[in-house]
This record gives C-alpha cells, structure tokens and sequence, in this order.
C-alpha cells in the first residue's frame, strides 16, 4: 500500500467539516487498507506507531527535522526553518520545497517502509543516534512525494493533528467490519479492556465482532481506567446505590495501575495509561516485593506524605514527583504512599467481572501491606449518618472526600466508563458549584488593556462522547496568574487551527481556534441554560440552550494528565444542572 494514500485521506479528513463526513473518510482509508497493515495505519492516522503504553516516541525535535528537509530538498537548515516560519507550519514547508525538485526522482513510500523506518528513528539511543535519526529522515524525505513529505514531518516532530479521536476510528472500523456504527461499543469495550486500537484493528478485519468480544484483560496491556459519576448528597448516593455501598477515601494523589507480568516486569501506568515507573522506583520497589501473585494488575492512589507525622500531603507535592528530573532526590524529599483500590486481574484470572466485595478479598489477599503501602479505608456503609460520619473522616484525614462504590452482585469493574457503580462524593455543591470541572480548550480571544497583545480570555468545551465532539461551554478568562497567561501562547501554540476544528461545537466565535488537546480545572458558581453555548443543547427544556457557566475561574491546575476526551461530558454537566435545580426546587 503507497503512503500516499494514507496522506491523501490526511489531507481529505482536515478539510471535513463535520463528523460523518470525517467517520465516511476513515471508513474508506479502512476499506483501502490491507487487513495486514491496517494497525499501523489505525495508529499512523493518530500520530502515533504504538499505543500509548508502549512509550515509544518519535519526538524529533523541530531543528533536526529541518536540517532532514534542508538535506532532501538540497537547500539549508535555514531556508528550511524560514520555510517553517513563513508558512506556520515546517510540513507546508516540507512539502513546498520538495515540490521544487524534480518528480521523476520521487517514486513514493510504501505504508510498510514508513512505519518499520518510524520505529527505526524512535529506537535509535545513545551516541550517535541523532545522526542515525537524521539519516533515516533523509533517507524516507529523498522518496516521498511531497503530500507524503507533509505529514511525515508532522508525524515525525508530533504535530500531525487531524483531530480524530479513538471514538471515530472505532466507528469507522465498526462501519466497514462489523455491520455498522451500531456495533462500535462492542469494538470499544474491547479498546479500553487491551487499550490497543491496532489490536482492535486487527482482530475485527480477521474475525469480526466475535472476535473482538474474545479479546481478554492480561498483564502489560493497561485497562482503561473505571471512573467516578458524582452526586451531591450521602442521601442521593445511598439512593443511587441500592440502600448500601462500600464507602472509600478519596485520596488526592495520582492514580496508577500497576502490571506485573509473566517475565517479572513491573511498571505503573498513568491515567492516561502512559508509563511512569521510571518516575517512583521506590514504589516499583515496594510493590514488588509485596504482590502475592507473579502477573497481576492493581490499582491505587499515589500520594505524598510526611514519614514524620504520617500526614498525607497535598496533589501538588506528589505531582512534583513527575515533573522533576532528579528522580533519587526527589524520591528522598517527597516520599508517596501508595493506597490500592482494587484487583484487575491475577495469574492469569480476569477478576474485572468480579464484585466489588470479591474483588475487595482479592486485593487483600494479594497485597502484603506494610509501611507507606495501604490498602484504601473502607467501610460498607448503609445508612445517611454513617456516610456522613466516614465522609468528615475522610476530609479530616486529607482525603477529598469518598468514592462510594456499589457493592451489588452485577457490579464489576467496567474498563473506561464513567457509570453508577462509583459514585464520588466530595464537598456539597447544593448552593454553589463547588466541585471543579475538568474542560477542553478550543479557542481563545485576544485581550485588552493590560492583556492586549496575550490571551484574555479561553473558549472552554465538555466532551460528548456519543457524539465524539467538544460542546463549548463558557469563556474564562478569571484565576490565570500573569506566569499562567505568558505561558498560554506556547502550551496552546501546537493546537492552533485557522478554522473551528470539525469537533468543535460552539455557538461563540473565538479569534484563535484549537484543536482539543489542552484540558484545564476550573470551578464556576453556577450552570445556566444559554442560546450563547452549545452543550448539551436540545437536552434541556428550552431545545435551542445549551449549558453555560457563571463566573467561571480558573483552578490553577492543568490537567496535563487528561486527554480531551477525559473532560468532563456534557452529560455530566446536565446532571450538576439538574441536581442544583433539585435542590434549590
Ligand atoms: N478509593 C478510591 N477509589 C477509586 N478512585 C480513587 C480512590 N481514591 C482516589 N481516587 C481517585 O479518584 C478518581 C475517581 O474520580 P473520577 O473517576 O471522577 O476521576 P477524575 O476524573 O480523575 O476525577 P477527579 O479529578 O475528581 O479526581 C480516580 O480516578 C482516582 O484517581
């Protein structure tokens, strides 16, 4: 299969306008692709030539993919860069100045050569290895044609955007192989039980739908995380739950899932399901020489404490942890404690279909904690006094509050979905909107007076995961300090696009648009229906409003470890919406 015809639905799916059109275009690179290649070309049309997990990174760095432009196209490093500089964009340049040569001399990559050559540059290390990148760069630039030089250097310096998400490759997978977008939940249970959407790939154009349902749990590919849905009130909760529920802490740290597998490798994965034992040997060590079972996935909350008092220290002190480079020294300053939660999988046991209490045995079973390794407090819980009662432990302790969990036979683990099953509880939003919201930048406006010149103020959205776009919400300019607003142009410079990106849903213009990608914490007073705002809109009573913030503020808090498809849903903000208004009824 040539490259170019994986550039050529590239360059298609930046100018769709809309989401069918994006899922239709996907749909047809599908159909073009060999069942053998389509992984790759599933994980090329993402930017990427792994899952996330795997950690591998071509990152090439700005310069060096110049002087690879430069050397293909026979001009400078610097001509190369003007390229770049005129034109916003060093692929535009790239494609421009190979457009200059000959065309008889460019017979054009083929996918396998692209992808086996991408690994090769992510894999060279050491000495030498810039050179060794260089070359390889060169070698594929002096054959592409000049579309396919385009995205090569956006996809070789991490800027290929075309701003489809997991959701919409899923789709278009479901609608060439397994009967339809009707079919995509079965395609997307099994992404967030392997978070492999190569695999995905793979499975549903060799077998089907049956196929992909077979796709198990196992060690070293994470799950995507079980999330919370949250509720006002230990009464709503108790409701919600079925008159009981076991009721743990909340701790304010990092969650991790830990995988031990067969060969003995223990690693910790974010979140967002990138690696990071690399940052906290000291708990990797701890772990492994408390894990009962030899393959295993946990999960726990990584928190910073102080071994004087035992006191558990701020988000701030661990993350602190991740941002710095002196991995030993930090260890030393800021010890963490871990508090697992639960038991995914071990010895070859998927334990995710397991209740909560089974699931709860497990763990104890599998864990021999000692010291800074806990398990999380729990205590089933049954009545409004008790959960009260814990949920003032909880906060005295540090904690945030709880996380109550339903302890019903039918309730297992569900792999990436944000149910019923835990409900979090944290300060009382009855009055005022207390609880924060995790949003997607999608565009800014440009400030005035003491702005002028900066960002005044962003365009922030919620995630609509049905629908895979990005409602805009409200603008927030409140809670950036001047380092937060200097700093704005160049977190968001990557993300600018000159139109509204196709998943962007917004009745507000905004001078700069972006593609999702930046995801910020803010709080707000209150939820109001509005014609000005687009989410959730034809949900609410008055068909033509969307859900608007008042007095929005920034926290302070980047949720650099959220993808813009962990923002806060629409959804989500519809039912704050309607808990207020139950309460203020
Ligand atoms: N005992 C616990 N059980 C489950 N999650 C816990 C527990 N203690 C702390 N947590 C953390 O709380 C989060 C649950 O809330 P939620 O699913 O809404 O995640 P979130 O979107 O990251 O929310 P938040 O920003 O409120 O932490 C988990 O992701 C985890 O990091």
């Amino acid at each position: 299969m040539r490259y170019e015809t994986v550039a050529e639905a590239y360059r298609d799916l930046e100018q769709a306008t809309g989401r069918l059109a994006m899922i239709d275009r996907i749909a047809g690179l599908i159909e073009q692709t060999p069942v053998e290649l389509l992984p790759a070309v599933v994980l090329l049309c993402q930017g990427k030539i792994a899952p996330d997990f795997a950690g591998v990174d071509i990152g090439l760095a700005e310069r060096l993919a110049a002087r690879a432009v430069g050397t293909a196209a026979g001009v400078t490093q610097d001509r190369a860069l003007a390229g770049a500089r005129e034109t916003g964009d060093l692929g535009l340049a790239a494609e421009r100045l190979l457009g200059e040569r000959d065309l008889v001399d460019t017979p054009g990559l083929q996918v396998s050569v692209v992808f086996d050559t991408l690994h090769e540059i992510a894999a060279a290390a050491g000495a030498g290895s810039q050179g060794r990148k260089l070359e390889l760069l060169v070698a594929l630039l002096g054959r592409a044609t000049p579309l396919e030089a385009r995205y090569l250097v956006r996809t070789v310096t991490g800027n290929l955007r075309l701003g489809i998400g997991t959701a919409t490759i899923l789709d278009g997978l479901a609608q060439v192989y397994a009967g339809g977008r009707k079919a995509r939940p079965v395609l997307e249970r099994a992404f967030n039980i392997c978070s492999d959407l190569g695999l995905v790939a793979a499975t549903v154009a060799e077998g089907g739908p049956e196929a992909v349902q077979q796709i198990r749990v196992r060690a070293g590919n994470p799950v995507r995380p079980m999330l919370a849905q949250r509720l006002s009130s230990p009464a709503e909760v108790l409701a919600k739950l079925g008159g009981s529920c076991a009721a743990e802490y909340k701790y304010d740290g990092i969650r991790v899932q830990a995988h031990r597998t067969a060969d003995g490798t223990l690693e910790l994965y974010t979140r967002g399901l990138e690696r990071m034992a690399w940052q906290f040997p000291d708990l990797v060590q701890m772990l492994d020489a408390a894990l009962r079972p030899a393959e295993v996935i946990l999960e726990g909350e990584v928190v910073a404490f102080d071994p004087a008092s035992g006191d558990l220290r701020p988000f701030q002190e661990v993350m602190y942890r991740r941002r710095t480079h002196g991995i030993a020294e930090a260890a030393a300053q800021v010890p963490v404690s871990l508090f697992c939660f639960d038991l995914l999988y071990a010895d070859g046991e998927d334990l995710t279909h397991l209740d909560y209490p089974q699931r709860r045995q497990r763990l104890t079973a599998a864990v021999e904690t000692s010291g800074p390794l806990r398990l999380a407090t729990a205590e089933v819980v049954t009545d409004v006094a008790g959960l009260d009662a814990l949920f003032e432990q909880a906060v005295a302790d540090g904690c945030e509050g709880l996380v109550c969990k339903s302890i019903a036979p039918t309730a297992g683990y569900q792999a990436g979905a944000r149910g019923w099953t835990w409900v979090k509880l944290k300060r009382d939003y009855r009055t005022e909107l207390t609880d924060t919201l995790d949003l997607a930048v999608v565009g800014a406006l440009y400030g005035r007076g003491r702005r002028a010149g900066m960002y005044g103020a962003l365009l922030l959205a919620a995630y609509d995961p049905d629908n895979d776009v990005f409602q805009a919400v409200s603008k927030c300019g409140t809670g950036f300090s001047d380092a937060d607003l200097a700093g704005l142009p160049g977190r968001l410079a990557p993300l600018i696009r000159d139109e509204r990106p196709a998943r962007v849903d917004s009745g507000r213009d905004a001078d700069v648009w972006f593609e999702p990608g930046l995801v910020i914490e803010v709080v707000a007073a209150e939820l109001t229906p509005s014609p000005h705002y687009t989410a959730a809109r034809g949900k609410l009573p008055d068909e033509d409003a969307g859900l608007a913030l008042r007095f929005p503020r920034f926290t302070g808090r980047w949720r650099d470890d959220k993808t813009p498809e962990d923002a806060t849903t629409t959804d989500e903000l519809l039912q704050l919406y309607q808990a207020a208004r139950r309460a203020t009824a």
